[in-house]
């Protein structure tokens, strides 16, 4: 893969990770080098347990490694206080379960205004036309006002990858993002997916094990036993 530092979106450098206490004590994550570069999609496969969840807490400011680096868009984020973590993890990640896990007392477009007022310096009608814009680009436009329950499972996941994009992130992470929605679900979610991360030039890192989607990234890695092969 050709790449150059300015491009260079997110690093990690010999990272390692052990989890548990005495005899359940794993060596989870082995020495993990990744080089993640902007307006690019990526997945993650691998057997179940070899370490997929745990790399992804790590990249998403959520756990530490126990060695190694993390660098994301040229700050080394491994080592900050907590409190700059958390405002990078709000300002700079976006994320995406399997399970949405929206407000649903909420719209569809507040569940994207929260975060954005939260960590953006912005006013709330700004929020709103920018939450209308959004939700429009994963085809939500005419759905803005309803509340999480009354919206489909593949809707809902629809407005979890557009709230990924409120903050305008430099790096979204999805784990099984369309775990639990059918084939023909799963594959508009995944190209809506894609085609965000080409034109908004936003790079998306996602673990899943639908080898056909992750196939359909620009690049696959897989891993065993903590490591890639
Ligand atoms: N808190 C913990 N204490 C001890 N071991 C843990 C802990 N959390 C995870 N593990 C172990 O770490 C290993 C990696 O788990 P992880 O969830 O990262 O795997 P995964 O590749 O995401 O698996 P899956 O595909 O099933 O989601 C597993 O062997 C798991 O049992």
């Amino acid at each position: 893969m050709t790449e150059s530092k300015e491009n260079l979106v997110l690093e990690t450098r010999g990272v390692h990770r052990t989890l548990g206490e005495g005899i359940d004590k794993v060596h989870v994550l082995r020495g993990i080098d990744l080089r993640l570069e902007r307006g690019k999609t990526y997945s993650i496969v691998g057997p179940s347990g070899c370490g997929k969840s745990t790399l992804l807490y790590l990249l998403g400011l959520l756990d530490r490694p126990d060695a190694g680096e993390i660098w994301l868009a040229g700050q080394r984020v491994d080592h900050a206080a907590e409190a700059e973590r958390t405002r990078i993890r709000g300002r700079r990640i976006g994320f995406v379960f399997q399970f949405h896990f929206l407000l649903s007392e909420f719209s569809a477009a507040e569940n994207l205004t929260l975060p954005m007022l939260k960590h953006l310096p912005i006013d709330r009608e700004t929020a709103l036309e920018r939450a209308r814009e959004l939700l429009g680009l994963v085809g939500l436009g005419d759905k803005t006002a309803r509340k999480g329950n009354q919206l489909s499972g593949g809707e809902r996941q629809r407005v979890a990858v557009a709230r990924a994009l409120a903050n305008d992130p430099d790096l979204i992470l999805a784990d099984e993002p369309t775990g639990n929605l059918d084939y023909q679900n799963s594959k508009a979610l995944f190209d809506q997916l894609q085609a965000l991360a080409h034109e908004l030039n936003r790079t998306i890192l996602v673990v899943t094990h639908n080898l056909d989607l992750a196939r359909a990234c620009d690049h696959c890695f897989h891993m065993r036993d903590g490591l890639f092969e």
